[in-house]
């Protein structure tokens, strides 16, 4: 006992010294600003440089205040342990040291020498002598007091044993946003967060498996470890809805990752407003693959073969380009299979070089502005073979004009799909459409194909099961030339085009060569809860490994009631009296009355503690308390109700309750 309080209090100390470190970093950071200036060799140099140091002093400064450090290896002597013989490092979110060129106080979690604190285990000690995991107060804005408790892992003499500490902070309830997982990452997971930057790959996990959790942590591992790349090229997080957007805001700031631009695929999309909603068997077809070539063809149907040949006025010369010579170049241009845009230009070129022969052959050489004034003199020829079109043009002629859609879906769509397609009273122009969800996917898809829209280096997609193939090709073409990190759960599939399997869902987005891997070990849902929901799996018509919970706390009620706006009511007053967040989910169309009951009941704390609202929206949250009200209601009406009921069922983290008047649509 004497020898742990001597640890935690040289630990303490370590950390007094580490805090030192901090406000000497940020006090010279900000000196720094103002030195920076004056010591760039030009203005351009001194605005690089200055904003270089303003977003470091403001990096550091936004930080929030807490614990420097959560844990800490000591390596052996084995060869196993490389470079770092009998060294010892103090793990943190990030990099300190008591100037640049010191040793650091602490090393961030993402640093190569931090991987053995992640994956060291008494199988595999990876030179690790002893492994030390920290307890600080939860929440504690670290002062070096909240240190309470350490933990060892004395890994080389084969000690292992399930961690407390870890336990502890799986089993803390959940209140506001997402919280970092960097003290804790499993090594499952931890080979995830650092694979490769050039490494697509595909997470099928169950729910809770942490899948959100290594999405995030891969992004912040991806800039740090290839800042320039990275940053270049750009990173995208692309998540299901603003209510998750919301939930997962906190953890890259919390990881020093401040830029990173996080949102729905509908923001990436947002050319229009929505300002219409398609029947569902509408819907089902914009968003069908075939949708791609649909539109292609009718892109294409714009360029027409020229009719006649091409005279162009020169001075007091004529030239003239031929039929058959126009028509080649026409043909050739097409062949090439460039963006629509690139094409007309192409056009224009060739045939300009047709004229130029000609004229040099006659007159000499002809300069740029010779060509370009040649050029603009063929507009009209260019224009009446590959004109000049807008994207929603082409996507509003498709969905008005009967003809125009059976000469590009011919063979394609069936008569029913295109009739599907119409719209029931088309707009006088496209300028006047309201646009669908769909539409404005269909719109990027001709917009892309008439100019390549710029891309991201990586691009990691969470709950990618409920992608259509029209939303993957999206996303897809944004990440040519860059690496995916695809996460989903095909359980949990609730669109009405949700994938049945990845090999496809990669193909939609053009990365069939990602690796898919799976994660089954559950850090959310209690094993009971968890046994529970997967009564459900069978009835899912997927195929996906089965998972583990790692938690065998929890509890389950399932509750038959006559009134069950009493008993909703009776069990949110209950959870409100234990710690924690309350999610009531429910039927769309019982969402809002129990909403009002909620305010009514003077339940609604603040900040709020009680959430009501439809699986839909609850994917990809959780809830330490989660009371579900009425499963066949929540199945009925939607081909994947059961799928919406699984994601309602593992959205809790400490109690599940079901509330049922109606039979149960579980086995
Ligand atoms: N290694 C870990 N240490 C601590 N907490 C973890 C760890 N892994 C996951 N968690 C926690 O488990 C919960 C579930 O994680 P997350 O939301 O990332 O799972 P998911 O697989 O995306 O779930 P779903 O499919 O249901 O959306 C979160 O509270 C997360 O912080």
């Amino acid at each position: 006992m004497k020898s742990l309080d001597h640890a935690l209090d040289q630990e303490r100390r370590y950390h007094d010294r580490c805090r030192t470190a901090l406000a000497a970093t940020i006090t010279d950071s900000t000196e720094q600003v103002v030195a920076g200036e004056g010591v760039a060799a030009s203005g351009a140099d001194a605005e690089a440089l200055g904003y270089v140091l303003r977003s470091r002093a403001k990096a550091l400064s936004e930080e929030p205040d807490r614990p420097l450090f959560f844990g800490r290896v000591t390596f052996d002597e084995s060869s196993a342990a490389g470079d770092h013989l009998g060294q010892s490092y103090h793990i943190g979110r990030r990099r300190l040291a008591e100037h640049p060129e010191a040793p650091p106080l602490v090393v961030d979690w993402r640093a190569p020498v931090s991987r053995a604190f992640y994956q060291a285990g008494a199988h595999d000690p990876k030179g690790v002598a002893v492994r030390r995991r920290f307890g600080w107060t939860p929440g504690s804005s670290g002062a070096s007091e909240d240190l309470s408790s350490l933990e060892d892992e004395h890994l080389a003499a084969g000690e292992s044993a399930p961690s407390l500490t870890v336990a502890r902070e799986l089993e803390r309830p959940r209140v506001g946003p997402m919280r970092d997982i960097a003290a804790t990452i499993q090594p499952e997971q931890d080979d995830l967060v650092r694979a490769p930057l050039s490494k697509s790959v595909c997470v099928q996990g169950a729910p809770g498996t942490g899948k959100t959790a290594v999405g995030l942590h891969r992004a912040a591992y991806l800039l740090y470890t290839y800042p320039g790349r990275v940053q270049r090229s750009g990173l995208l997080i692309v998540g299901p809805n603003r209510a998750f957007l919301q939930y997962i805001s906190d953890v890259l700031p919390s990881l020093g990752e401040l830029e990173v631009r996080q949102c729905t695929i509908q923001d990436e999309i947002a050319r229009h407003p929505v300002r219409a909603q398609d029947p569902q068997a509408t819907a089902l077809v914009k968003h069908d693959a075939r949708m791609a070539q649909v539109l292609r063809r009718a892109l294409y149907a714009r360029v027409t073969e020229p009719t006649s040949s091409v005279a162009v006025v020169d001075g007091s010369y004529r030239w003239r380009v031929s039929l058959d010579e126009l028509r080649e170049v026409v043909a050739g241009v097409l062949a090439q299979d460039a963006p629509y845009a690139v094409g007309r230009e192409r056009v224009r070129t060739r045939v300009v070089n047709v004229v130029r022969q000609q004229a040099e052959r006659r007159a000499g050489p002809k300069n740029n502005e010779w060509m370009r004034k040649t050029g603009r003199s063929i507009a009209a020829f260019v224009d009446s073979v590959w004109p000049k079109v807008r994207p929603e043009e082409i996507v509003a002629a498709v969905l008005t004009s009967p003809t125009a859609l059976a000469a590009a879906a011919d063979g394609r769509l069936t008569a029913e799909e295109q009739k599907a397609l119409l719209w029931p009273k088309p707009p006088r122009s496209w300028k006047s459409a309201r646009w669908s969800d769909a539409d404005l996917v269909l719109i990027d898809e001709v917009a892309a194909l008439v100019e390549r829209p710029p891309g991201y280096g990586h691009v990691v997609i969470d709950e990618a099961q409920d992608l259509s193939p029209m939303q993957c090709r999206v996303l897809g073409r944004r990440v040519d030339l860059g690496s995916v990190t695809v996460l989903g759960d095909l359980a949990q599939g609730t669109t009405p085009w949700a994938a049945r399997t990845w090999p496809e869902q990669l193909a939609h987005l053009g990365k069939p060569e990602s690796q898919i891997l799976s994660l089954t070990t559950g850090f959310r849902v209690p094993a009971t809860i968890l046994a529970y929901a997967n009564r459900l799996l069978p009835s899912l018509n997927v195929s996906v490994p089965p998972s583990l919970s790692f938690r065998t706390d929890g509890h389950l009620a399932v509750q038959a009631t006559p009134d069950l706006t009493r008993a909703t009511l009776k069990a949110v007053q209950s959870a409100v009296k234990l710690p924690g967040s309350i999610g009531v989910i429910a039927a769309p169309g019982e969402v809002g009355r129990l909403q009002r009951m909620v305010s009514a009941a003077g339940l609604n704390t603040s900040p709020p503690r009680v959430s009501v609202l439809p699986a839909a929206t609850a994917k990809g949250l959780e809830f330490d308390h989660v009371i579900v009200v009425e499963p066949a209601a929540i199945v009925e009406g939607d081909a994947r109700g059961l799928n919406h009921l699984y994601v309602a069922l593992t959205r809790a983290v400490t109690r599940l309750e079901i509330l049922h008047r109606r039979p149960l649509p579980i086995d």
